[in-house]
């Protein structure tokens, strides 16, 4: 949340516009709109600066000719590199390098069966001696291949490079760049107690960023992208194309690789385009625009954020349901903090808990097409999946979606009091305003016969590895936004309940919550390790949220303000076209 304060009604447009009242789904208002001239209140409007990219996304038709061409010639390439994959006679180092590169440009979802039975064969037989006689590169590689598919090769391949003497890393380590960028990679992913990474982060943090200007040509591009955000903590499909353009040295030499990546990324950009172009047409026919125009109006920047957590052709539903489920949620969270006062907050709040169309009639009225759109979606949902019983995992849904409107409810008490909470119980509360839980579970309802009643179950008992993305979610927006949130007057946020608590400077507070932070990355990364408590498809969404927080929030409020990363990423996904096939 950002911007000024500003208690003027500034002259806006009436909020419910009687064009806004019909929509081409009948979602016509019970009532004649009758526009009592009543004083309007004192209301916290952020004035959030406009979408940058308007009906741009609505204008694209997709040629299913096209999309079944590439579909067609994603088979030769695709069976070729699996041929690769099982090659017996490739030696573990090579195989693991492939393996490595077939992950990071995002193919790895193509062969499960066969990566995992090859790691771990690999796995099985290492005799960590191997790692006395190998360089640096060539250990991280394999380090992170390991750890990327959960199996734990231990952080001592490393101990090698520390000077026993000084206790720092040694000469050799700083004259070998890319093997610098690899370690810095690979130390992303360590766990508690793996002091040994926590040093190595810091040391080729700090080694890179000396060196970086003095780089040319690929490396120097590796070397600014790793220190921008290293592959873990990225956006999987921005990371593919990022991988692809510059570490090809990596994967050409393996034809098919090269040939199964470009495909790929022609496939997924018309697929992505599709799903965009109809979640943008829907944002537009639900007149969202004008019956609350207070609010956020980030389609392509929500979309994006789904998108992040799965990119496989098949969860493209899924996308779609999660997607408009989190722009609700942009309704909801502007409406409380950016428009509406206590009083309808109240009544808002307990109108999502009662969930009933006779509801309606307590609202004010800005937002009751907004109700009526929400519980009309929620119902073609339960209709749609009651059908295979999967029903379920609507319920879970719509129960968080009802929990975090209590949770908004409860920051907006507080700050309607002037009280600013302590520590714990911020916290309490902010791991539901992470609309985390929300989000997860709304990712559920269209994944399929993989998020069964036992998955949803394991979610339902807020596993470590969900607590520490909210938590990731919650601080890392807490301390890129409080600055802001002050300054329109909202306190409530990680930063000043800390400072509350502890009694600490602000500099001591943002600190302790960016280790809080570090912490929670480290118990994401043991909760990927094997034995998983779920299966990885159903973790790997989790994970992918985190990465998502690090995106939009590690350099500035990239939501409120989306004219750089999410521009930039957007751009790439959706406008720039991906590696031309011709001549493949
Ligand atoms: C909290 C958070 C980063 C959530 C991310 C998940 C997500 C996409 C939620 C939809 C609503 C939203 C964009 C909240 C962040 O804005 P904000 O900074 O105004 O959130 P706040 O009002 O909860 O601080």
């Amino acid at each position: 949340m950002a911007l000024v304060r500003n208690n003027s009604s500034n002259g806006r447009e009436p909020i419910l516009s009687p064009r806004s009242l019909t929509s081409p789904r009948g979602l016509t208002s019970p009532r004649p709109l009758t526009v009592q001239p009543t004083q309007e209140p004192v209301r916290p409007l952020a004035n959030f600066p406009p979408s940058i990219w308007a009906d741009r996304f609505i204008s694209f038709s997709l040629d299913n000719n096209e999309l079944e061409a590439y579909a067609n010639a994603l088979e030769g390439p695709k069976e070729a590199v699996r041929s690769l994959i099982i090659d017996t006679t490739m030696d573990a180092t090579a195989k693991l390098k492939l393996i490595y590169s077939v992950h990071r440009l995002g193919l790895s979802y193509l062969y499960p069966e066969e990566i995992d039975a090859e790691l771990n064969e690999i796995f099985k037989k290492i005799d960590l001696q191997y790692y006395e006689q190998v360089d640096l590169y060539t250990i991280s590689v394999q380090f992170q291949v390991f750890r990327h598919h959960g199996y734990k090769l231990s952080s001592d391949v490393f101990k090698k490079f520390k000077d026993n003497n000084t206790g720092t890393f040694t000469d050799d380590v700083t004259k070998d760049v890319k093997g610098m960028l690899s370690l810095y990679e690979s130390a992303h992913l360590r766990l508690h107690g793996e002091n040994l990474l926590d040093e190595a982060l810091a040391f080729t943090e700090a080694q890179l960023k000396t060196i970086v200007s003095t780089l040319e040509g690929d490396l120097a591009r590796q070397v600014n992208q790793v220190l921008k955000r290293p592959f873990h903590t990225g956006m999987p499909m921005v990371e593919a194309r990022l991988y692809f353009n510059t570490h090809e040295e990596d994967f050409s030499s393996h034809e098919s690789v090269v040939k199964l990546a470009k495909v790929h990324f022609n496939y997924l950009q018309l697929q992505q385009k599709e799903e965009l172009r109809m979640v943008s047409q829907w944002w537009k026919d639900m007149e969202f625009q004008t019956s609350v125009p207070y609010i956020r109006d980030r389609v392509p920047e929500i979309y994006l954020w789904i998108l992040g957590l799965y990119f496989e052709p098949y969860y493209s539903r899924a996308r779609i349901i999660a997607t408009k489920i989190t722009l609700f949620l942009v309704v909801l969270d502007d409406t409380y903090d950016a428009y509406a006062t206590i009083d309808e907050i109240r009544s808002i709040t307990d109108a999502i808990n009662r969930w009933e169309i006779s509801a309606i009639d307590q609202l004010p009225e800005y937002i009751k097409l907004f109700y009526r759109i929400l519980l009309n979606e929620y119902d073609d949902l339960e209709k749609e999946y009651s059908k295979d019983g999967r029903a379920f995992s609507v319920h879970a849904s719509k129960q968080a979606f009802q929990e975090i409107a209590r949770g908004y409810l409860e920051e907006a008490e507080w700050l309607h009091n002037g009280y600013v909470a302590t520590f714990p119980e911020y916290m309490k509360n902010g791991l539901i305003t992470s609309a985390y839980n929300v989000i997860s579970k709304s990712a559920l309802v269209g994944m399929g016969a993989i998020a069964d009643e036992e998955a949803l179950a394991w979610y339902e008992t807020h596993p470590k590895i969900l607590k520490a993305s909210e938590l990731i979610s919650r601080l890392q927006d807490d301390v890129m936004t409080f600055q802001f949130e002050r300054k329109r007057g909202q306190s409530a946020t990680g930063v000043d309940a800390y400072i509350k608590e502890y009694n600490v400077s602000e500099e001591v507070a943002i600190l302790e919550l960016m280790k809080m932070i570090e912490n929670a990355w480290k118990d994401i990364n043991e909760g990927c390790l094997k034995p998983t408590e779920v299966s990885v498809a159903l973790l790997t969404p989790i994970l992918n949220l985190a990465r998502m927080i690090d995106v939009v929030y590690k350099f500035d409020d990239g939501f409120t303000f989306p004219g750089k990363t999410l521009k930039d990423y957007i751009t790439l996904l959706f406008v720039t076209p991906p590696p031309s096939i011709e001549n493949c």
